[in-house]
């Protein structure tokens, strides 16, 4: 094996009653599968890991058992939280020049304040890891890191030990003939609270008539069974291989996996710039070209959809303008395709100043009216009281960040929860005052169709 020494550190953390080291080797690898790699960790690491994948594929991140973890369930200040303790872990890390930091994966639930119960109990309201094992692909060369964050002061004789188990993972990542999973076998699905779904929709709409919100993201579920146990690799590689123009995810905690392949980024922080996306308002794909462009250009002119989608671009505009020296804004949106849909697009981006950082900016814009509504509070409060559901990280901030506050959230929809032989997959809209529910209820069956088929399902329309 090629391999590349390239950093041991050792620090302390925090005050001196509660010192813990941070060790941290890394070494440059042939390249290897992401899910190869992800896959090696199934007997080990199963319940501890992590998968992520940037739009463009050129950042993938996988990470294999906890180094540390940072949870809470607190309704307030969690983002701060997050960032406090993550500063303090990292405050001593020397940065190398190219080479890959520690970094810290998870999210944000959607809702802290909502107490339904359902497959996302247990669940904190942020949940981020900082592997043991953390593979970074980016450009064009891989790196495997050991992170092991200890207060015992020998741990020699341990780190010894997660040398020998990253070379077994790196091994089976490396010769293993990339392995090809089948889809899961669908044995039935459910349209959970159906009817309730389309009562929602027309009730939502007409509290926005009456002025009391001017919209709400309104959201539904659909549960899936299946023959046999199905895997996260199993799931993953399907989600690599049918949607390739989205984040890709995957998050392990405990028996549950989060999964998805979202368009949506909510913000990204690369040395000081901010970008994030505003994207509201659907439409089908075509079948054909002419279809497909006709589709594109009715959606461009849709006074409902503009609604939808103007109220994201006001609302993300605000944030950059309070957390930037300048930024920008286009005009017009335009449209962005993936496989199954079609929205509306503005891209924003802008200099961050000094006081603004990524989680500041996760918590100003979380959730912004394509996931929530406007106003915010009275759009969270409609959801809590129409959804008969917990949303967990669904529409939530999922993402990462390093040590020197440099990171990416994407908005985790087109997602679903896996757990052990069934699933549940999450799909809404954004409703304003001229929604109306069949219209909605479509659009929703054309957001699962991406997961759907991942898992070998298709729905009848
Ligand atoms: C709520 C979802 O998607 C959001 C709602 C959209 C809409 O209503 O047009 C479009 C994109 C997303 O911002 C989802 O996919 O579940
Ligand atoms: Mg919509």
């Amino acid at each position: 094996m090629d391999q590349k020494w390239l950093q041991t550190t050792e620090f302390e953390v925090g005050s001196t009653n509660s010192k813990l080291h941070f060790y941290i080797e890394t070494i440059e690898v042939n390249r290897l599968s992401a899910l190869a790699f992800f896959a090696a960790g199934e007997s080990q690491h199963k319940g501890k890991r992590f998968f992520w994948q940037n739009r463009e594929k050129t950042f993938t991140l996988v990470g294999l058992g906890h180094a540390y973890t940072i949870e809470n369930n607190a309704h307030v200040n969690r983002y701060n939280h997050v960032e406090k303790i993550w500063k303090h872990l990292t405050e001593n890390i020397v940065k190398e020049e190219q080479e890959p930091q520690p970094i810290l994966f998870g999210g944000f639930s959607f809702d802290p304040l909502n107490e339904k119960s359902g497959e996302w109990d247990g669940f904190p309201n942020s949940f981020f890891a900082v592997a043991t094992f953390q593979l970074v692909i980016q450009n064009e060369k891989a790196y495997v890191s050991i992170h092991l964050i200890t207060d015992d002061d020998d741990s020699m004789a341990q780190f010894d030990s997660l040398r020998k188990e990253r070379d077994r993972l790196i091994h089976a990542a490396q010769v293993k003939e990339v392995k090809t999973y089948n889809k899961p076998l669908v044995t039935s699905y459910e349209e959970r609270n159906k009817v309730e779904y389309l009562n929602s929709v027309q009730k939502v709409a007409n509290l926005i008539k009456n002025k009391e919100a001017q919209k709400v993201v309104i959201a539904r579920a659909l549960s899936l069974q299946f023959k046999d146990k199905v895997t996260s690799p199993q799931v993953l590689s399907q989600i690599i291989n049918e949607q390739p123009e989205s984040y890709l995810f995957g998050l392990e905690r405990e028996g549950l996996l989060f999964f998805g392949a979202s368009p949506e980024r909510l913000v990204k922080v690369n040395n000081g710039k901010a970008y994030s996306s505003c994207i509201a308002g659907s439409i089908k794909r075509g079948k054909t070209a002419e279809e497909d462009f006709a589709l594109g250009q009715s959606l461009l002119n849709d006074a409902k959809n503009l609604g939808e989608h103007q109220y994201v671009v006001e609302m993300i505009k605000d944030t950059f303008a309070k957390n930037c020296i300048h930024y920008t804004v286009p005009k017009n949106p335009r449209l962005l395709k993936i496989r199954d849909i079609q929205h509306l697009y503005t891209p924003v981006e802008g200099q961050l100043n000094d006081n603004a950082n990524i989680l500041q900016l996760v918590k100003d814009l979380h959730p912004t009216p394509a996931l929530g509504g406007v106003p915010r509070q009275q759009a969270l409060s409609i959801i809590r009281q129409v959804e008969p559901m917990n949303r967990g990280l669904y529409a939530a901030p999922l993402g990462w960040i390093d040590a020197e506050g440099n990171g990416e959230f994407a908005v985790a929809i087109r997602s679903g929860a896996l757990i052990e032989n069934s699933a549940i997959l999450y799909a809404g809209g954004g409703i304003v005052a001229e929604s109306e529910p069949i219209s909605e209820y479509e659009e929703t069956l054309v957001k699962f169709r991406s997961m759907l088929r991942v898992l070998g399902g298709q729905l009848n329309e």
